[in-house]
């Protein structure tokens, strides 16, 4: 646990409403006033996330092809919000390298925890850690000095939910409740255009409006989330530029 606070900048605060509690298993964050909520971790190799991976949709996600997941074309993806890790893993399981980066210290805690586990497991070990890595920084910054350039730079910044508490997932809640709005996301735009080679993806519930208020050149779209693809800022804005590969 010692080593986790380092490398994360986490220190120890009796009266906050959440702790993070390093398990024989796992590293878990509990809400302190509300444990009836259950604890959040990150768990690649067993559980809801391994069930996806075996018998979810696969090429066939909505997340693989706004990517562009599609014949041999397997892009190479920074993922500059990178939350639990979950989108990314669908495409690093898809064959993707993804480099996630995640500016939360919690978070990214819970998130090194999973994959450290996963980069031991026996099974999958071997191309989790060829494909999935972590950065922990702000991606504002960040974004400006990555190399080698990715394919695609993937945003997923968090959104005010808008159904009624009671509604969103006991987990959702507390990972809201720690992580708040990301109100700057609207930045991240004009970087992430600038580094990706072949398109910026941008996911957003249905509700919500287009990152920075700029219409996206292509969509693709779910029962609740839309996917919105918007080409690189040196691209032509038309449909070639959007193909993968091109
Ligand atoms: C909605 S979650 C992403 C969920 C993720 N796509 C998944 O599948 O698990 C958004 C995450 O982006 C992170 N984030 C927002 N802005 C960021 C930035 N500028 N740099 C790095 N991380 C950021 C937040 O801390 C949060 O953990």
């Amino acid at each position: 646990m010692t080593a986790l606070a380092q490398r994360f900048g986490l220190t120890d605060d009796q009266d906050a409403t959440m702790e993070l509690v390093l398990t024989s298993e796992r590293l878990e964050l509990r809400k302190r006033d509300e444990p009836k909520l259950g604890a959040i971790f990150v768990d690649f190799v067993g559980g809801v996330m391994d069930h996806r991976r075996r018998f979810g949709g696969g090429r066939g996600e909505a997340v693989a092809k706004a990517v562009g997941v599609r014949g041999k074309a397997l892009p190479d993806v920074v993922d500059a919000t990178a939350g639990l890790g979950r989108d990314a893993f669908v495409l690093a399981s898809l064959g993707c390298r993804v480099r996630m980066f995640e500016r939360h210290p919690v978070v990214a805690a819970l998130l090194a925890d999973g994959l450290d586990r996963a980069y031991k497991s026996v099974e999958m070990g071997g191309w989790m850690r060829e494909r999935l890595t972590l950065l922990h920084c702000s991606s504002l910054d960040a974004l400006a000095n990555v190399q080698p350039r990715p394919d695609v730079v993937y945003l997923d910044p968090m959104y005010p939910h808008r159904q009624k508490s009671a509604l969103v997932k006991k987990e959702m809640r507390v990972f809201q409740s720690l992580v708040g709005a990301d109100d700057d996301a609207d930045a991240l735009l004009v970087p992430a255009r600038a580094l990706a080679v072949r398109r910026v993806v941008v996911k957003r519930p249905d509700y919500a409006p287009p990152l920075a208020g700029i219409v996206a050149h292509a969509q693709v779209s779910t029962k609740n989330h839309r996917f919105d693809i918007y080409t690189p800022a040196e691209a032509p804005i038309g449909r070639h530029s959007l193909t993968y590969p091109a």
